[in-house]
């Protein structure tokens, strides 16, 4: 059985794969303080909680935040006794190529979204992944990541403001009734769910207009599916795309193997 773990720099995701399909996904926030001991205290507890006796024999890793990843090592080799598969790494092979600047070090997030992607729907695409950050990662015809954008993500758009200014509040985001917000929650919310619907767009039109071509536009990410009800600003949207394309990476480097 395959343990695969996402991490980003809000929660980490763990989800097991049998192979055919995800027989389970647990979260957690993201603490580069946790030790290996810590994550399979807890991750033992929901596998007994959930009466799942499996056998976990590999283990495959995407980290935005570098500094778990030691930590995760430990608990793949201590506790599974495996060497965890590290998207982004050189010895984890990825069936698509990467053309960007020299020196980059592409989130492997963004990797994985556009193995999954294109894995998924085929190429050109525009993967939006609302995360911490909020990214657009552009899949060329071939499959290639080929570069993005990277925005402030919605949650900490709203943060920022409330952090900032002594008299706002912390803020959930919904979708506001009307642009003109009658309290100072409705402005905040305004500010950020149509200041988001228009960032989305103008950078999609954009996009399509730099490559010139038609491009299928994939949303993934909690609060995808907010601005996809009213706004119809994705072609689809996909719940567990990272997962799926690390179980993509996994098998394309079983085969390699
Ligand atoms: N279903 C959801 N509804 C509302 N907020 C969500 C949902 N899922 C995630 N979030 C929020 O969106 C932000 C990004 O979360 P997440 O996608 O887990 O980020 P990351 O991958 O960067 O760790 C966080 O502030 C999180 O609390
Ligand atoms: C842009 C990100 C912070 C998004 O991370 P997330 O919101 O998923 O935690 C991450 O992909 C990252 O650290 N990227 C490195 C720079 C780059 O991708 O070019
Ligand atoms: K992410």
């Amino acid at each position: 059985m395959l343990l695969a773990i996402d991490c980003g720099n809000t929660n980490t995701v763990f989800s097991l794969w049998d192979g055919t399909r995800f027989v389970a996904t647990w979260r957690t926030s993201t603490e580069w303080q946790r030790t290996a001991d810590q994550y399979y205290v807890w991750l033992r507890t929901l596998m007994q909680f959930q009466k799942l006796e499996v056998d976990i024999t590999d283990v495959i890793i995407s980290s935005t935040v570098p500094r778990v990843v030691f930590n995760l090592r430990v608990f793949a080799d201590r506790y599974f006794n495996t060497r965890p598969l590290v998207v982004g790494k050189p010895d984890c092979l990825l069936p698509v190529d990467v053309r960007v600047d020299e020196g980059t070090q592409v989130g492997p997030d963004r990797l994985v979204n556009t193995v999954a992607g294109f894995d998924l729907f085929g190429g050109d695409l525009i993967m939006v992944d609302f995360g911490t950050a909020t990214t657009f990662d552009v899949v060329d015809t071939d499959g290639a990541y080929v570069g993005g954008v990277i925005a402030p993500g919605v949650n900490l758009s709203l943060e920022a403001l409330h952090q900032a200014a002594a008299a706002l509040p912390h803020v959930d985001i919904t979708k506001p009734q009307s642009v003109v917000g009658t309290n100072t929650v409705a402005c905040m919310q305004s500010g950020v769910f149509w200041g988001y619907v228009g960032l989305v767009r103008e950078i999609c039109d954009r996009i399509k207009a730099e490559r010139a071509r038609e491009m299928r536009v994939i949303s993934t990410g909690g609060l995808a599916p907010l601005f996809q009800q009213s706004e119809a600003l994705f072609d689809a949207y996909q719940e567990d795309l990272t997962m799926h394309g690390l179980t993509v990476i996994y098998k394309y480097n079983k085969e390699k193997e």
